[in-house]
């Protein structure tokens, strides 16, 4: 039998209410799939700042390095919002686990689920047209982790600035993340950037065109970020995979989860070249309904489905989790910011779904819960 050992950073917020549906989850799949998660919890972000004086100890770190993948929560929230920079969760913990593993490579993908479609934002007729996107967000670089410098100057003319960089290096190798999966999917990559006024984005340009050359099958277009935000609302089904630098698909990324119809629906996979990865949902910690037993689970859910899926190559383990969303979302057990304000009463709770989740996994061999 296979056995995996997985770090588990539940986190902050809404963190630890998510993660309890996805442990359930990974135990049916081990009563169903013959695998076996020895799940090794640690403190990470502003837990870790309060049990330990930093948001990433030592043996968090550690503890991530002798597993074979992370599932990560979310951190931060209003208690850690006043700390300097360097020392919040986001910069401390995430932004320093990303880098520390070199997990360049952010898979956000979103689509409107069936049965779903009067969630999404967008316009009816356009919502039919459907809408099923893979965001590749460069994670390791760009804007994010530029050199940063102390306010300079004084008065009315102190100034701060972030640095964008990248290097042919690291465009590249997102930029044939995007492509590869394009193979797999509608064969189209769009590149989202800002080529008018940003040098990186010329860089990043170049270097996508040099790699569109390997993939002839592929059909490569660019668009800037400001007419892809709207485009994103008006033709959805256009795109297929979305390559985008670090800050322009953080903001895309959320968008695509909103279409979708929630942020608690959208899964996310960040993997270094070696395979090794961290999963975590896309969105936060939520801090305006954390300790309430109603944040939707299925974002923690579809990350531990990646996990399988990309770090540990369990393919019919994560089928059967994606098919077991799936199977519920159609079922209607559904959290309340899934339904509109006059079906709120039949709102499930964050473990009522994960249960019914469970239950569709158990099921598929006879078993119960
Ligand atoms: N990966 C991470 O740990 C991560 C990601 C994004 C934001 N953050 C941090 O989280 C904190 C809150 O950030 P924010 O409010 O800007 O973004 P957020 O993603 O936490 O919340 C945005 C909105 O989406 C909703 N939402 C998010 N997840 C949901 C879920 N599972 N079910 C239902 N609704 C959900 C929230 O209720 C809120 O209305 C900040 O400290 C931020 O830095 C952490
Ligand atoms: C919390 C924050 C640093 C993070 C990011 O910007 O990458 C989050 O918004 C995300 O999308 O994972
Ligand atoms: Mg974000």
């Amino acid at each position: 039998m296979s056995n995996y050992e997985i770090a588990v950073l539940a986190g902050d917020g809404i963190g630890p209410e998510i993660m309890a549906e996805a442990k359930k989850v990974l135990s049916a799949v081990e009563q169903t799939c013959g695998l076996s998660f020895t799940l090794n919890e640690y403190d990470v972000g502003g837990l870790a700042i309060d049990n330990h004086g930093q948001a990433l100890p030592e043996y968090t770190l550690r503890g991530c390095e002798q597993a074979d993948a992370i599932l990560f929560g979310s951190i931060g929230g209003p208690k850690w919002d006043n700390l300097p920079l360097e020392q919040r969760p986001e910069r401390a913990a995430l932004l320093t686990l990303r880098s520390h593993f070199d997990l360049f490579s952010n898979l956000r993908p979103a689509k409107i689920y069936p049965g779903l479609e009067a969630l999404s934002p967008l316009r009816a007729d356009i919502a039919a047209s459907g809408f099923d996107v893979l965001v590749i967000r460069e994670l390791t670089s760009g804007i994010y982790f530029g050199q940063p410098k102390g306010l300079e100057g004084e008065g009315e003319e102190q100034f701060a600035y972030d640095t964008m960089r990248y290097s042919k290096r690291e465009i590249r190798r997102i930029a044939k993340s995007a492509f590869e999966a394009a193979m797999k999917r509608g064969k189209k990559v769009t590149s989202v950037d800002k080529a008018n006024v940003l040098v990186c984005s010329r860089l990043w340009r170049e270097v996508t065109e040099e790699v569109a050359k390997d993939y002839p099958e592929v059909e490569l277009e660019h668009i800037y970020i400001d007419n892809a935000t709207m485009q994103l609302l008006r033709t959805p089904n256009e795109f297929d995979v979305m390559l985008c630098s670090n800050l322009f698909g953080d903001i895309i990324s959320d968008e695509c989860a909103m279409i979708t119809g929630s942020m608690g629906l959208l899964p996310s996979a960040s993997v270094n070249e070696t395979g090794f990865g961290m999963f975590e949902p896309a969105g936060g910690s939520a801090p305006d309904i954390a300790g309430k037993g109603i944040a939707n689970p299925i974002a923690q859910i579809l990350s531990a489905s990646m996990m399988l899926r990309f770090s540990l190559n369990q393919i019919e383990a994560a089928d059967l989790i994606d098919d077991a969303v799936l199977k519920t979302l159609a079922d209607g057990v559904l959290t309340g910011e899934l339904l509109s304000a006059d079906k709120r009463h039949l709102a499930k709770t964050t473990s009522q779904v994960g249960d019914a989740i469970c239950q569709h996994i158990l099921s598929s061999t006879g078993q119960t819960a």
